[in-house]
């Protein structure tokens, strides 16, 4: 089973704009279950489709498949629950990790987030200083329910 751990941070300052290229990400949900969800994102040139089981902690199962550009346009113009989630990603290492920090459009604008992927929940990692709270368990920060619940509505 493909396994997803994940601890999400609140960002500061805007340091982080520099520090990474950013990339659009357009993505939807054929189901945004807390039990599953299933996901299409396009991602700059490439496109996949992503099933996450419900979080434990800081774990999921995440099994994640590469499919045509075309065809995830295709569903997530016809078949997602609208809206669609837009926002940049930029890919920040810092030391011997990679930090993703999404910085939302439309609704959420204003919302940026950072994640780090662990290869165990208790794994020591650097945390620089425009990284600040975590909010790993704090269900309104997933993408899944930013649809119904966008950040401008908090
Ligand atoms: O890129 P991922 O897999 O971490 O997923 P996400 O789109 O950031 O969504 P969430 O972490 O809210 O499921």
């Amino acid at each position: 089973m493909g396994v997803e751990i994940e601890r999400k941070f609140l960002v500061q300052g805007s340091a982080w704009k520099t520090l990474g290229e950013p990339v659009f990400f357009r993505q939807g949900y054929l189901s945004s279950q807390k039990e599953r969800t299933v996901r299409v994102r396009i991602e700059g040139e490439r496109a996949v489709i992503t099933i996450k089981s419900k979080s434990v902690g800081a774990t999921r199962g995440e099994w994640e498949y590469p499919i045509p550009v075309a065809d995830a346009a295709e569903l997530l113009d016809g078949l997602c629950e609208q809206p669609l989630i837009e926002k940049y990603r930029r890919k920040i290492a810092v030391g011997a990790h990679v930090w993703e920090v999404d910085e939302f459009l439309g609704a959420n604008a204003g919302l940026v987030v950072a994640e780090i992927e662990l290869g165990a929940e208790d794994e020591a990692f650097d945390q620089p200083d425009w990284v600040s709270d975590e909010v790993t368990d704090d269900a309104r920060y997933y993408n899944s329910n930013l649809i119904r619940h966008p950040y401008c509505n908090w």
